[in-house]
């Protein structure tokens, strides 16, 4: 861990002395001692990691000391050390944002060493999670993350741009796999609602009867079997981006429900009637033509026109001929890297059977052949014979038309299961539902 550093403020010598020196073991600690308020406020143009300080000083106010503290290093934690053990004092600091209050007793040594062992694991897990932040930033920046030099991808980084630089709603349509939900993460971790969270939910895939509570959550005791209070996904969504896949499978009574949500921009949580406010960006996204949906009824003209702002249509993979030898290139050298593999080049041969390809499946499709191909070459060169296309009757593509929504659902549960070799826990992942969802569903149709 890096050095450390507290100011140890306080009056009374013996005291000082003997705090200033137990933390000066340590010999990541850099310490300094003061003994009135007004040099320790001075000192304060360089912040330190933590504070102590003595609750009576001869030259100001506990209360206030700390406000001021508080307000110069917002990032430093504060100690209160003070003779009396007065719960009511106590509290009154802590609500001010002091991090502990430590009363002068023979264990204070201990103490106070606990409390700045706590202080340090959580800013290091601050440190690491605006690491991880960058880092996911870094991943979704356009050029690096949506892969493609084709003219139609580069209409979409302007598109991306535009709606970056606006908070305006998106629509994001295209067939499946074209990378929709790849672009809301990109506007989402471009924007200024990046250190926010990015929270996506498919309407296809959560059953009717639970999609209400895991959009707008509920109280406890609000239905059978809601045993505690539950967030939705527009408070988890406080701030940053909500992203709707799959919104033209959305049921009629919902959609009446998003409407009201969009024009008030509050919730009001299953069996609760106080109204939350809330703040996130929506983005929309359908392999559908919402248009057609409006003008044959399934989708309402009113929810249609409210989430009218910018539509960013996805090309097809095989409208990319020239991405296909450059995606396939990055999904090779990403998933030798991933799994500690020297990165075999591509066969000539190979690159004409892949182009050759039209993709139904596009961008998720070359990414799956190309992975496969990674593990069937002999790790110097993918050749021809290494690229196998599945059937069209294989491929990932949920039937859409002429079912019921459960008997949707149920199909769609299959066929990520099937994708995960039957692995409960990845397809609940991806679907982003618990395992218990996939359990009922299984079991109602059974
Ligand atoms: N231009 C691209 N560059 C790199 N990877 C891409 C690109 N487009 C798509 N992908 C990858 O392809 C896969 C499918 O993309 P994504 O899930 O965003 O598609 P989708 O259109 O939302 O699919 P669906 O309609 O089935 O939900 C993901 O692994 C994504 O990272």
């Amino acid at each position: 861990m890096a050095a450390f550093t507290i100011y140890v403020v306080e009056d009374d010598e013996w005291y000082r002395e003997l705090l200033a020196h137990t933390l000066s073991l340590n010999p990541d600690f850099t310490v300094r001692k003061f003994s009135n308020a007004t040099d320790f406020l001075k000192s304060l143009a360089n912040c330190p990691d933590v504070v102590t300080l003595d609750y009576r000083l001869p030259d100001m106010e506990g209360n206030e000391l700390l406000k001021r503290t508080r307000q110069l290093c917002p990032e430093a934690e504060v100690i209160i050390i003070s003779e009396q053990d007065k719960i009511e004092t106590a509290v009154e600091l802590l609500t001010m944002g002091a991090y502990d209050y430590i009363v002068k007793t023979r264990d204070i040594r201990d103490r106070l060493l606990n409390t700045i062992q706590h202080i340090r694991n959580h800013s290091s897990l601050k440190r690491r999670v605006a690491t991880l932040e960058q880092e996911v930033q870094k991943k979704y920046d356009f050029g690096t993350a949506i892969i493609g030099d084709s003219e139609p991808i580069k209409h979409i980084f302007k598109l991306l741009t535009k709606a970056v630089d606006s908070n305006i709603t998106v629509t994001i349509t295209g067939e499946t796999g074209t990378g929709k939900e790849l672009a809301a993460k990109a506007i989402h971790y471009n924007s200024n609602r990046a250190g926010h969270p990015f929270v996506a939910v498919n309407m296809g895939a959560i059953p009717a009867e639970l999609i209400e509570s895991e959009l707008f959550g509920h109280e406890k005791g609000a239905f059978t079997g809601a045993s505690f209070r539950r967030v939705g996904k527009f408070e988890e969504a406080d701030k940053g981006t909500l992203f709707l896949d799959e919104i033209g499978e959305m049921d009629p009574n919902l959609q009446v429900k998003l409407l009201r949500v969009l024009q008030e921009k509050e919730i009001v949580r299953i069996g609760s009637n106080k109204p939350v406010a809330i703040d996130c960006r929506i983005i929309v996204a359908t392999h559908r033509d919402l248009f057609k949906e409006v003008k044959e009824g399934r989708f309402r003209e009113d929810l249609y026109y409210r989430l009218f702002g910018l539509t960013i249509e996805m090309p097809p993979l095989r409208n990319r001929d020239k991405d296909i030898i450059l995606l396939a290139e990055y999904f090779v050298n990403q998933f030798s890297k991933n799994n500690g593999k020297p990165v075999p080049a591509i066969h000539p041969e190979a690159k004409k059977k892949l182009m050759s390809h039209n993709y139904p499946g596009n961008v998720r499709e070359l990414r799956s052949v190309m992975e496969l191909a990674t593990v069937m070459s002999d790790g110097q060169q993918i050749l021809a014979d290494d690229i196998n296309f599945r059937k069209n009757d294989e491929l990932y593509e949920p039937p859409m038309e002429g079912l019921t929504l459960r008997e949707h659902t149920f199909n769609i549960i299959k066929l990520y299961l099937k994708k995960h070799d039957d692995n409960i826990k990845e397809a609940a992942r991806e679907l982003d539902i618990s395992y218990s969802t996939i359990y009922r569903i299984l079991k109602k149709e059974e």
